[in-house]
């Protein structure tokens, strides 16, 4: 038996981590930053930890806004999209994620594509 996604990306330390690494890669990139020029990260920091938790079913639930009206007014392009998957992708790597898991997590975070490219 597999140890499911949740406890594969290492529980809740584990997605903590993840999540801090990522967002670092976010700060880093010029492209990215300044979506979040008005954001107060802490707060994004800990959505997105409730959000992975709760995706890769763990014992959370995100409720936060939903990802069409978290993101509708930022005019958003699948290139933005792609940056923030690959920092998303690079992040697991660094922090050792096991392949299976990795592409498991991206492959659910794909399905928000379509909400999150949401317009109006
Ligand atoms: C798989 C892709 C993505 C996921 C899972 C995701 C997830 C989230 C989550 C959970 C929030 C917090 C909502 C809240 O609690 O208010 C959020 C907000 C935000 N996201 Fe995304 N997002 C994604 C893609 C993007 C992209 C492509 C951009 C821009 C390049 C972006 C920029 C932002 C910004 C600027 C905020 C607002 C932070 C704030 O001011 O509260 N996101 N996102």
């Amino acid at each position: 038996q597999q140890d499911d996604l949740y406890t594969q990306l290492g529980g809740e330390p584990g997605i903590s981590v993840i999540v801090e690494d990522f967002t670092l890669r976010l700060a880093d990139d010029p492209e990215i930053v300044t979506f979040f020029a008005n954001s107060n990260i802490d707060l994004f920091v800990a959505s997105l930890k409730d959000q992975l938790c709760d995706i890769a079913d763990g014992p959370c639930r995100y409720e936060g806004p939903p990802m069409d009206r978290a993101h509708q007014h930022m005019g958003l392009t699948d290139a933005h999209f792609n940056t923030v998957v690959q920092h998303m992708q690079a992040a697991l790597i660094r922090q050792e994620v096991p392949v299976g898991a990795r592409n498991q997590l991206l492959g659910r975070l794909a399905r928000l594509h379509r909400d999150i490219m949401k317009l109006q």
